[in-house]
């Protein structure tokens, strides 16, 4: 807890390694990675597939047990830490995957109020419905508000998903491939969201992709090959 009041960077990794599988079959797939993460900023991670991006996504969102190294997330210490923290944490943080686990019997605003139901600083229902509408509205869906997701199009589905993910404004968002399945007008309005959101509110977005049509709007830009980072650099177009 002392070191969650030192440190200011929302992400930071020291010599995180992680292996998949066990004896013979056991492999390496992150190396060495450290890494420091800047408050309200959106960092973009990119590289082949295969080189181990998810991997940290997932190691970072605390999805997967730290096996060596140090991760402090949020000021805490991933590795080794209890469930009941890494609970207390993943409350703090926003997903956005490509599988979009919509609850098919709810409509797009219930979907949404999913992402406030975990909540503890709950507000009343009515600006609770306020604020899914509103953040419904602003990815261009103010008409499929009431709509299940069996009659919505897969990147109707996918904006609801990154509403629900950023109606309780997290900390941290963790974003992996969240665009792959837009248009560009739609793939530039959720990365703008998110863009807003940082300059907002202070949140930190991580996002994978291998969608050049947003790189613009990134703050930073990773690479990484065969489990590490081989390319680390603050976005100067913007
Ligand atoms: N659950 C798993 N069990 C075993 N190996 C895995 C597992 N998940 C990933 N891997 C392996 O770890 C390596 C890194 O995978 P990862 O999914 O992190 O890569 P990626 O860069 O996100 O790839 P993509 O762009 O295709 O999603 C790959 O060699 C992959 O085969």
């Amino acid at each position: 807890m002392l070191q969650a009041a030192k440190q200011k960077s929302p992400i930071l990794l020291t010599g995180v390694n992680h292996w998949f599988g066990i004896g013979e079959a056991r492999k390496q797939v992150i190396f060495d990675v450290d890494l420091e993460i800047n408050p309200g900023e959106l960092t973009i991670l990119m590289g082949p597939s295969g080189s181990g991006k998810t991997t940290l996504l997932t190691l970072m969102g605390c999805l997967r047990e730290v096996q060596k190294g140090d991760l402090f997330l949020l000021g805490h210490q991933l590795r080794g830490a209890e469930e009941e923290e890494k609970e207390f944490l993943r409350r703090q943080l926003g997903f956005i995957f490509q599988a979009h686990n919509l609850h098919e019997s709810l409509t797009a605003t219930q979907n949404v109020l999913m992402g406030l139901a975990v909540h503890p600083a709950s507000d009343r229902v009515e600006r609770q419905v306020e604020a899914a509408h509103h953040i419904l509205s602003s990815l261009g869906l103010e008409d499929r508000l009431d709509y299940l997701p069996a009659n919505l199009s897969g990147g109707q589905k996918q904006r609801v998903a990154v509403a629900r993910a950023l109606v309780s404004r997290p900390d941290i968002v963790f974003a992996d491939e969240p665009t792959a399945a837009l248009d560009k007008e739609s793939g530039l309005a959720v990365v703008r969201m998110l863009k807003g959101m940082g300059e907002a509110f202070g949140t930190t977005t991580l996002m994978v992709t291998h969608d050049n049509r947003i790189l613009e709007l990134a703050d930073r830009i990773i690479t990484m090959e065969e489990g590490a980072i081989v390319s680390d650099n603050v976005n100067r177009k913007i």
